[in-house]
């Protein structure tokens, strides 16, 4: 596995639609790196379904560049599974003509997986291969939805949304798959999710898009990492690093900061939760973005001295 190379990277990346005025992406310049299984967040509205939808080539951006496994989305799509957050499945057919149009249509990439769509579709036992997917319950559709992109092995799996209407144990199935996904196939995985506790036992890199900018973005680690909750009698000043947050607690001030140096003296310093530093950042867009190392465009320079040399004799 190459963790080197890029599954997404965007530059300047945009995105206004026709009938919206204001951007619904702005200026987002960020990389993924290949094998990570990615958490996309943000509140309703911010723009992760489109960020999704441009990766799968479905929209072509109005600004920036975007490449995805280092081409262009619509190059790349084969590569690129999508299971968009409506989970668009016919619904004459039944459960198993579903897996079976799957494998016709990926029949040219040799790549279908009958086992694994089985797995994920049969898995707990609830859905009958001969059910006509418009008899299926919400979460079942998703079910089946999730199949078909597994079935398909693809290097980047994009998936709006999948645990919203599934049950726990069939999130804690789902979890399971794309994590053995991710470790035995390389393959790279973004989510979007509003299931917070979920994520961070599955995520190992992260985004979140508010306001249509890209707030935060690296390994979930280090993000979670970089930020620190202080509580003491003031309000922080200088010295005490970026602040994020600050609000009123007793008779003193709670603040989230990004320490840059060492910690502050007269304060209690403690590791926030995710959803502190998510929360945090949502609230307040006016907060400097934070992207880690591993999160950021690769400069040209460096792209193209990492190329093979094509012409070399
Ligand atoms: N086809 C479209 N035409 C015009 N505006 C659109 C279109 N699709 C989405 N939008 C607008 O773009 C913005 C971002 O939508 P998007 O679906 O990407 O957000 P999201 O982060 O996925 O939201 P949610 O968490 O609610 O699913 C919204 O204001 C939405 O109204």
């Amino acid at each position: 596995m190459n963790y080197d190379a890029s599954a997404l990277e965007a530059t300047g990346l945009g995105m206004t639609y026709t009938r919206h005025r204001k951007a619904v992406l702005a200026d987002c310049s960020f990389r993924l790196p290949q094998g990570r299984i990615c958490a996309l967040v943000g509140p309703n509205g911010a723009g992760k379904t489109t960020l999704l939808r441009l990766a799968a080539g479905l929209l072509r951006p109005t600004a920036g560049a975007l490449t995805v496994l280092g081409r262009t989305p619509a190059e790349a799509r084969e590569r690129i599974a999508y299971v968009a957050q409506s989970k668009p499945l016919h619904p004459h057919l039944s459960v198993a003509g579903t897996l079976r149009y799957g494998a016709e249509l990926n029949r040219r990439s040799g790549r279908w997986d009958q086992q694994a769509a089985e797995r994920i579709a049969y898995g707990d036992g609830s859905i009958d291969p001969g059910a006509k997917i418009r008899t299926l319950s919400g979460g079942q559709r998703t079910r089946v939805a999730l199949a078909l992109a597994f079935g398909k092995r693809a290097e980047l799996l994009l998936i709006d949304e999948p645990m919203a209407d599934l049950d726990p144990l069939a999130r804690q199935q789902l979890t399971g798959a794309l994590m053995s996904s991710a470790v035995e196939d390389g393959t790279t995985i973004v989510m979007s999710s509003h299931v917070i506790p979920e994520l961070e036992g599955t995520c190992d890199f992260l985004f979140l898009i508010a306001d249509g900018r890209l707030r935060l973005g690296g390994g979930f680690e280090e993000v979670m990492a970089a930020h620190t909750l202080l509580t003491g009698a003031a309000a922080p000043g200088p010295g005490c690093g970026t602040v994020i947050e600050q609000r009123p607690a007793g008779r003193g001030c709670t603040a989230l900061v990004r320490p840059d140096g060492d910690r502050p003296g007269d304060w209690l310093a403690e590791r926030p939760t995710t959803e502190e530093v998510l929360l945090a950042h949502i609230r307040n867009t006016q907060a400097p973005p934070f992207l880690t190392e591993s999160a950021r465009p690769v400069p040209r320079q460096r792209q193209q001295s990492a190329r093979p040399q094509e012409n070399a004799a």
